[in-house]
């Protein structure tokens, strides 16, 4: 049986603020906390500090096992006072394949700094003030906002060295060296050309060495600054800026960021963004893609979502490392009184064909014939979720996965349609790891790995 977990929502005191370092408006300072949980854009979000309850779950009930767990404990729905990420509250990891052995988690932290954007919240435009949220598995602890408060300030004063740089640190292969990966591709290009797929997304890792341990608040705080437009997530060991927003679901109104489409900004360092929309848009190669990719969501999300809406002429989003050709897409669901929480609309539209391909079932045999290693989070949903069923689930891209003191594992993939160059996809590969790379100080090495 799952302990109860009991909660207190209250303002941020502007005492407590100060104490925190969060009188800039930005969540940012917190990240410095050792082992702070962060679901942060543009500076808001939520930070997680400490650790109440953990519930693990593996195979391909891993949803709905997560989902189970987390009712029992908090009693169902109806606990969030008025504003989504309030009250009961937990970070989330799901693995991207239902095979791995790895576990996905939810955590729910000790306490919870909530300051999502005003534009997320119950409150729909109204800015949003900061709160404090309190989370408790013993039921003799009265929750008060003095305690609430002190815990907040007891917590955050641990704070993470940043990571002693060293000549010796290096990225190193992952499961396939370049030429292996390269290769892998061109079988995946001839594999497109007689099977029935129009599209595989294949991707790769590379291992980081370092001679001092990593620092996970160095991480975050480098991504968040760099990439302030992006979900920069940090769930225990899993971290990375991601542009791609899987699901998002506030009082059953639904959002998704599509995308599918990219041009690596540093082969092109004279090209605008006008330069890069004439690109993708010029390209049936691209414009195929990104197609696919949106078909694929809207069809998965149509059972819960008679009235769909996306933007009819898709955009280019600027990042500092790639630009990408993007849509959003937006549904209200659950008129019926029947709302799917954000963790059952998770599990519909995963994995989407900007992961694993089109048709999905076909594409993901292939990936695993040709990857030939587990992607544990790596692609999977990663956010949070509260007991009402909101959440936010960001697809865990250009991200990194410690998998010691001193190593990490860091991803990037590729759509592969016919007529893909292997080649323009390994360069694109190390685009997408270059986020990851910088904020560990390291670079793409100048020899083949
Ligand atoms: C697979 C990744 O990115 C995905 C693939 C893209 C593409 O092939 O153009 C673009 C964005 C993402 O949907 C990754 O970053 O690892």
């Amino acid at each position: 049986m799952a302990p109860p977990l009991s909660s207190l929502t209250v303002p941020l005191s502007a005492g407590t603020a100060e104490e925190l370092g969060l009188t800039a408006g930005t969540l940012g300072p917190l990240t410095a906390v050792a082992g702070a949980l962060a679901w942060i854009r543009e500076g808001r979000g939520f930070v997680g500090l400490g650790e109440t309850a953990r519930f693990t779950a593996t195979g391909p009930g891993r949803f709905a096992d997560l989902q189970a767990q987390f009712r029992a404990a908090t009693g169902g729905a109806g606990q969030a006072p008025g504003l989504a990420g309030s009250g009961a509250f937990a970070f989330a990891k799901i693995t991207y394949s239902k095979r791995s052995p790895v576990a996905s988690e939810l955590i729910v932290p000790r306490v919870v700094v909530g300051h999502p954007e005003a534009s997320f919240s119950r409150t729909h435009g109204e800015s949003v003030r900061p709160w404090l949220t309190i989370l408790s598995t013993d039921p003799s602890e009265e929750l008060t906002p003095e305690l609430a408060h002190a815990e907040a300030v007891r917590l955050a004063a641990l704070r993470e060295p940043d990571r002693e740089r060293s000549a010796a640190d290096a990225v190193t292969p992952g499961a396939l060296g370049e030429d292996e990966w390269v290769a892998a591709v061109a079988t995946g290009v001839s594999t497109i050309n007689q099977r029935e797929v129009t599209k595989i997304v294949m991707a790769r890792d590379v291992v980081v060495r370092t001679e001092s341990p990593i620092s996970r608040s160095e991480l975050t705080r480098r991504l968040a600054r760099a990439y302030d437009s992006c979900w920069t997530y940090s769930v225990d060991g899993l971290i990375g800026a991601t542009p791609e927003m899987l699901i998002r679901v506030i009082d059953g109104h639904v959002q998704a960021r599509v995308l599918a489409g990219t041009i690596d900004r540093q082969a092109r360092p004279d090209a605008t963004i006008d330069d890069a929309r004439a690109e993708f848009l010029g390209s049936a190669k691209q414009v195929h893609e990104h197609r696919l990719a949106i078909e694929s969501l809207v069809s998965e999300l149509a059972p819960f979502a008679p009235e769909l809406v996306h933007d009819s002429e898709p955009f280019v989003l600027e990042l500092p490392n790639v630009w990408h050709l993007a849509s959003d897409v937006s549904v209200k669901v659950g008129d019926d009184g029947r709302a799917p929480s954000a963790l059952d609309l998770a599990e519909a539209v995963h994995p989407t064909a900007a992961v694993c391909g089109t048709p999905r079932l076909v594409a993901s045999l292939i990936i695993r014939e040709l990857e030939r290693m587990d992607r544990g989070h790596y692609a999977g949903p990663v956010g949070w979720v509260d007991a009402a069923g909101n959440g936010e689930f960001g697809i865990a891209l250009r991200g990194t996965v410690l998998d010691s003191p001193v190593s990490a594992r860091v991803f990037g993939g590729c759509g592969i349609v016919a007529g893909s160059d292997p080649e323009s996809e390994l360069l694109e590969s190390w685009a997408k790891m270059r986020p990851v790379l910088d904020a560990f100080g390291l670079e793409r090495p100048s020899t083949r790995i």
